[in-house]
């Protein structure tokens, strides 16, 4: 596996707190890597040293071999990593396209490559019909698609999604998963994947990384993980098992 996004002995303090403790993830060229863990485990805390919005109190970050610990938010978006917030976060006072169009502009872009990759990432999330409807006036689930579209309109080298399919239903979740699939296949992103529906991470994803109290618990395929004994004690339960 080529590498193209690896942390190696990451550790972040919060105080007196260790949110993440020696971790060392690796994520492969075109790779679909599942961040899986109890709450509290660290996974939004690994996706933020990722993406440069939280620096690691000690190791070291690297894109395709190149050291990028020290690169802020922005200047990782301009080398192509993209991700997605729980919250979403984004402009309440503009559209969707318009939101779409700002993260291709905020990224060196034209307004013209803007417009089209905007009106290309709504088409794959079905949301042609939304392009004029402000984002503070969309339901949960519609805004949720709407962030992983702007993330998209980046044309990410590496896609970082933190739990996309959270509040959605069973349907909503499955046609989730579908579509990251599809959107994979097109553009041939890394992509990481937080998500609390071990059905979606393990239907969805090459490998499974386990996290728990900020460690790394295993690395392994999707039938390692269902079946390894100390992870479906530590997370999955029984029912991954099924
Ligand atoms: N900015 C912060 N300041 C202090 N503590 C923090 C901060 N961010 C996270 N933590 C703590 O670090 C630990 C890991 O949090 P994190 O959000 O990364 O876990 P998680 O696995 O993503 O959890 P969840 O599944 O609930 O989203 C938790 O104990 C959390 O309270």
């Amino acid at each position: 596996m080529r590498q193209l996004l690896r942390t190696s002995h990451v550790s972040v303090r919060f105080a007196g707190l260790c949110a993440l403790d020696d971790v060392g993830l690796e994520l492969g060229h075109g790779e679909i890597l599942g961040l899986i863990g109890p709450n509290g485990a660290g996974k939004t805390t690994l996706l933020n040293v990722l993406s440069g919005f939280q620096r690691p109190t000690t190791g070291e970050v690297e894109l395709d071999g190149r050291r990028i610990t020290g690169w802020d938010a922005p200047r990782r978006a301009r080398a192509g990593i993209s991700r997605t917030f729980q919250d979403v976060r984004l402009f309440p006072h503009m559209t969707v396209l318009e939101n779409c169009e700002a993260a291709v502009v905020g990224g060196g872009g034209t307004w013209a490559t803007a417009r089209d990759r905007a009106n290309r990432a709504l088409g794959w999330f079905d949301l042609d019909g939304s392009a004029g409807v402000l984002a503070r006036d969309l339901p949960y689930g519609v805004e949720r698609r709407v962030g992983m579209a702007r993330a998209l309109c980046a044309r990410p080298r590496v896609l970082l999604l933190d739990e996309p399919a959270a509040g959605l239903n069973d349907d909503e979740s499955s046609a989730m998963a579908r579509t990251v699939r599809r959107i994979h296949e097109e553009i041939g992103c890394g992509i990481i994947v937080i998500e609390h529906d071990v059905r979606v991470i393990l239907g969805l994803c090459d490998r499974v990384h386990v996290l728990d109290h900020g460690v790394t618990l295993r690395v392994g395929s999707p039938d390692e993980i269902r079946t390894d004994p100390e992870v479906v004690s530590a997370y999955l339960g029984a029912e991954a098992m099924e």
